[in-house]
């Protein structure tokens, strides 16, 4: 089989949109591969925090990217050897990512490692611009969205279920920050791009939004 005719379902949207959720649902439905692509850009951060490197030096940073050494396993994400899984998702973590997200020496550095992702039966991938620059050929591409009140709120349960202190007025302002700089870059901004189907989950559960989209997979 032709790497092209292998299927792709691209899901992007905002942070805390419930993407990963939603992917990862609709992948082990459908038995096919699942890429969280927001993964790598946190695990350049997480990189980069760890040997001091300088947030603004996007040469050094692509350099980090290219050169990542990581494993994805079952739901496990190993950096050098070190499981990462729960590190990469710190606050901390997740605003390096969208900051380093905007360089384009970055981005080209990670674009050849999302597309080997791309295996038979078929992925899901998560992500900001899945559908309109890593997969522009993708069968089927998802706009997931819900109102930034509704994702602090999901996100405020998701880290008091972990255990993890936080505060919804804080969250809230940090979504909106996130989301202005993913949707306002220069380079692969979040949008809703042609051809892209709007899935707002505002008054949805995660079981409708799967079946929404495995509902719109079936008719292609
Ligand atoms: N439709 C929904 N209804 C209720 N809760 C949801 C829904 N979709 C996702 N969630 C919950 O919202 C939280 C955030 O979801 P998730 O981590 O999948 O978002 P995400 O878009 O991948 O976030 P990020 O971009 O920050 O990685 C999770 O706890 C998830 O269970
Ligand atoms: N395809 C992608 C995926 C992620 N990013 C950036 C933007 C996010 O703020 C950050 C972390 O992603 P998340 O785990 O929240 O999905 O990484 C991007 O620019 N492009």
């Amino acid at each position: 089989m032709v790497i092209n005719d292998i299927p792709v379902i691209a899901i992007d949207g905002p942070s805390a949109s419930g993407k990963g959720t939603v992917a990862q649902r609709v992948a082990g439905k459908l038995g096919f591969h699942y890429l969280d692509s927001g993964a790598l850009y946190r695990l350049v951060a997480l990189s980069a925090m760890r040997s001091d490197a300088d947030l603004a030096d996007e040469h050094v940073l692509s350099d980090i990217a290219a050169r990542l050494d990581v494993v994805f396993e079952d739901a496990e994400i190993w950096l050098e050897s070190e499981n990462v899984t729960d590190a990469i998702r710190a606050e901390a973590c997740s605003n390096a990512a969208s900051r380093i997200a905007t360089y384009p020496r970055v981005r080209v550095a990670l674009l050849e490692r999302q597309r080997a992702f791309r295996q038979f039966p078929g992925l899901v991938a998560d992500g900001r611009d899945m559908g309109s620059v890593v997969f522009p050929d993708a069968a089927l591409k998802i706009f997931l969205t819900a109102s930034a009140e509704t994702r602090a709120q999901r996100r405020y349960k998701q880290l008091m279920e972990k255990g993890i202190d936080a505060n919804i007025s804080t969250l809230l302002q940090d979504l909106r920050e996130r989301d202005a700089r993913d949707s306002g870059r220069s380079v692969a901004p979040l949008q809703q791009g042609e051809g892209t189907s709007l899935l707002d989950t505002t008054s949805l559960d995660i079981g409708q939004a799967v079946d929404c989209i495995l509902r719109q997979y079936a008719e292609i």
